[in-house]
C-alpha cells in the first residue's frame, strides 16, 4: 500500500516539475507565499509576473474550490525573488494527502528558504472577533491522528528524516516578526496568536465540535495548510502561517449563525490590503542565505 501512495509523488517527479519550471522563468525564489481562501490577492503585490496555470505545470493537481484561481506567480516582492500559490490543494477535494503537499516539495528545490501559508479559518477563541488575524503559534492535527499524515508511506532522506520535530514547526522569530510589523502598521487591535486545528473538511462543523475542538485547546479551526507546513518543516524551510478569522464558529444552540463559503470570501476581500501589507512587509525584513536588500 505504501509504495503506490507515493507513486507520483517521489522525489523524482518533484525534481522534474521544479527543473521545467527553472527552465521558464529567471526568477530563482527564496520565499514561498500560499494564498487561503478568498486571498489571492497577495500575488498581485508581486512584480515582474511570470504567471503558470496549474493545468500547464507538469504532476501539478488542479484547484477546484471557488476563491482558489489555480496559478502559481513568480515575481519579486522588494526586490526579493518569490513565488505564489494563488490557490492550495484541500482533502476534500479528493486528492491524496502527498499530491495536497507536493507543492512544498516543489517550492524547496526551486530554492525556497520561507514559506508563509495563509488560511481563511473559523474562530472558536471567544475574545476572537471576524476579521482578526491569527498568527499561527501550534496545530492540531485531526486527520493525522487517524494517520493521515503526508509523511505516510516510504522516507526519501533526501527530502528529511523519517520521524521530524514538531515542537518547533511554527518559526518563532517569523512569529515576533509578525507581531513587530503588525505594531507598526497599527494593526494590533486585530492581531492574535493562537492554535490552529485542521479537519477534513468540507462539511463546516457542528457545535459538538466546535465545543470539542475549543476545550481540546483550538482557537481556530480549518481545512488547510497542516499538512503543507508538516512537508514544509520535513524538509527543512522555515515556516510562518496565519488565519485569517472569516467567521465565528457556531458554539451555542440558540446561535442562528450559519458558517458558509461566501461569508468566508467575503471577509477575506475586505481584509485583503492589511494582509498583503504585513506580509510583504515582513518578506523585506526575513533574512535569506543571499542578501537582496
Ligand atoms: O484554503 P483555506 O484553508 O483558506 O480554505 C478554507 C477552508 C475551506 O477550503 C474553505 C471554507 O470556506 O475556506
Ligand atoms: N470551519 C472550517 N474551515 C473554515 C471555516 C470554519 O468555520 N471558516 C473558514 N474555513
Amino acid at each position: 500500500m505504501f509504495p503506490e501512495q507515493n507513486s507520483g509523488y517521489g522525489y523524482e517527479d518533484c525534481k522534474a516539475t521544479a527543473d521545467w519550471l527553472l527552465t521558464q522563468t529567471d526568477i530563482r525564489p527564496v520565499v514561498g507565499i500560499v494564498c487561503g481562501s478568498g486571498l489571492g490577492g497577495l500575488a498581485d503585490m508581486l512584480k515582474d509576473q511570470v504567471v503558470f496555470n496549474y493545468k500547464d505545470i507538469p504532476n501539478f493537481p488542479q484547484s477546484t474550490v471557488r476563491g482558489h484561481a489555480g496559478q502559481l506567480v513568480f515575481g519579486t516582492l522588494k526586490g526579493r525573488p518569490c513565488v505564489c500559490m494563488q490557490g492550495r490543494f484541500h482533502l476534500y477535494e479528493g486528492y491524496p494527502i502527498q499530491k495536497i503537499t507536493l507543492p512544498m516539495r516543489i517550492f524547496k528545490l526551486l530554492g525556497v528558504e520561507t514559506v508563509m501559508l495563509t488560511n481563511a479559518a473559523g474562530g472558536l477563541n471567544q475574545d476572537y472577533k471576524v476579521g482578526d488575524v491569527m498568527i499561527i503559534k501550534d496545530h492540531i492535527n485531526m486527520p493525522g491522528f487517524a494517520g493521515n499524515n503526508p509523511l505516510a508511506g516510504p522516507n526519501d532522506d533526501r527530502f528529511g528524516v523519517r520521524f521530524p520535530c514538531m515542537s518547533d514547526a511554527y518559526d518563532r522569530e517569523l512569529q515576533q516578526l509578525a507581531m513587530d510589523v503588525g505594531q507598526e502598521l497599527g494593526y494590533s487591535d486585530f492581531l492574535k496568536e493562537g492554535v490552529y486545528c485542521v479537519l477534513g473538511g468540507p462539511s463546516f462543523e457542528t457545535i459538538a465540535e466546535c465545543r470539542m475542538l475549543h476545550r481540546l485547546g483550538a482557537d481556530a479551526v480549518g481545512m488547510s495548510t497542516v499538512h503543507e507546513v508538516i512537508t514544509a518543516r520535513h524538509c527543512g524551510m522555515r515556516v510562518f502561517a496565519l488565519s485569517l478569522i472569516t467567521n465565528q464558529a457556531v458554539m451555542d444552540y440558540e446561535s442562528k449563525e450559519k458558517a458558509n463559503h461566501e461569508e468566508v470570501l467575503q471577509t477575506g476581500r475586505q481584509r485583503a490590503k492589511q494582509l498583503e501589507q504585513l506580509v510583504s512587509a515582513m518578506v523585506t525584513r526575513i533574512e535569506h542565505s543571499q542578501n537582496y536588500a
